[in-house]
């Protein structure tokens, strides 16, 4: 891995709407760029990754993180093996890959479906070159579709708060946001953080509260710093401010991200999400969870079904090595949590829209 400067692609949005000069990854064809996540906001340093285990490294030390980030970032690493694999095992090469990629993080559906639609694409091929051009191919496609259905979730999520088209002169809305989920966390544009870009489009938006979201510290991290370099008003806020910033009555929506949503509407999110949800019914505010559909799995019934990534305590004991805590403290870092679907008001996808969401709503848009 070193540091590169130039890169050939990074998709463009779908005309008619504002695109965003952030982006986490970049695919120069023969490599992928990662900007390095963990530096941020103090330094903008991008590794280069020309292999598929130098990719599962970087998602496993969240150089790169974001469930459809982490999608895209294994499916181009797929390619990337693809492009590695030209001995006389190059079909072992690849799966190998594969289950390496698959190891590196556990909750993040939109992981296992990229690897497993990159797989679909690879027992087809027949050749080494035929496996790099489809495989390429595939995971382009895979990076553009999950842009595609960032534009189209904010659409149905400024209808879903109220906001029929054409609704800029309505009064302004402040919300309250949790983690990153920016075009640093997906293909470009965002997820919940695609919502709060579009309302400021369309000049709906009157402020954004920003959880710092400990322990990564996505939210001071990442998100404070991808919403000002899109001049968005921005407030960060430490997480345990959340409920007084809710009973102070100016936020009428905490609008999430998620990692996994499963049959009956239940949402693993970024640790902190739930209770942020028993302060939305609590105070009567609305509560959305935005995800494209490669972050449902309708495989699992419930959330208590998800498998919850639990990090190395050092994360909340040290920050950047300064430590926080005595060094023996014993630690409990589960970096998800799972709000069941009764606290959910709205689920926001770019095949539609769950109201209150249950196993029937889930199942009349995903089957
Ligand atoms: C649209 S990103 C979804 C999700 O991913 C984040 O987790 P992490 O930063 O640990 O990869 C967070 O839970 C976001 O809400």
């Amino acid at each position: 891995m070193n540091n590169s400067k130039e890169s050939q692609f990074s998709p463009t949005p779908s005309s008619g709407t504002q695109s965003t000069g952030t982006v986490a990854l970049r695919w120069l064809g023969a490599s992928l760029e990662l900007l390095d996540q963990r530096l941020l906001p103090a330094q903008e340093q991008w590794l280069t990754l020309a292999t598929a285990s130098g990719v599962s490294q970087c998602i496993r030390d969240m150089v790169v993180r974001g469930a459809p980030a982490i999608g895209i970032s294994a499916a181009y690493g797929v390619a990337l093996a693809a492009r590695q694999a030209t001995a006389s095992d190059w079909r072992a090469q690849i799966q190998e890959a594969i289950r390496d990629l698959a190891a590196s993080r556990p909750t993040a559906v939109n992981l296992f479906w990229a690897l497993q639609r990159m797989e679909r694409v690879f027992v087809g091929c027949g050749t080494p070159s035929e496996a790099l051009a489809r495989l390429e191919n595939e995971a382009v496609a895979i990076h553009q579709e999950d842009l595609a259905a960032n534009l189209t979730m904010a659409d149905y999520a400024l209808e879903a708060m109220g906001f029929s088209a054409g609704a800029e002169g309505a009064a302004q809305v402040s919300v309250l946001t949790h983690c990153n989920t920016g075009a640093l966390a997906t293909g470009g544009y965002g997820t919940a953080l695609g919502v709060i870009r579009r309302l400021h489009e369309k000049n709906l938006l009157k402020q954004v509260y920003a959880d710092e979201t400990r322990p990564w510290l996505q939210g001071s991290r990442l998100t404070a710093w991808e919403l000002m370099r899109d001049g968005i008003p921005v407030t960060l806020n430490a997480d345990g401010a959340a409920a007084a910033i809710l009973a102070a009555g100016e936020v009428r929506w905490i609008i999430v991200g998620a990692d996994r949503i499963t049959a009956n509407g239940d949402v693993a999110n970024k640790i902190g999400t739930y209770s942020l949800a028993v302060l939305a019914r609590h105070h009567k505010v609305g509560f959305m969870v935005v995800a494209p559909s490669t972050t449902v799995d309708m495989d699992l019934q419930s959330g208590a079904d998800i498998p919850i990534e639990e990090r190395d305590g050092i994360e909340v004991r040290e920050i950047r090595g300064i430590p926080l805590a005595p060094e023996e403290v014993s630690v409990f870092n589960p970096v998800f949590d799972v709000t069941p679907a009764s606290l959910i008001d709205v689920i926001v996808t770019e095949k539609g829209v769950v109201r209150n969401p249950d196993i029937i709503g889930m199942r009349n848009l995903f089957g």
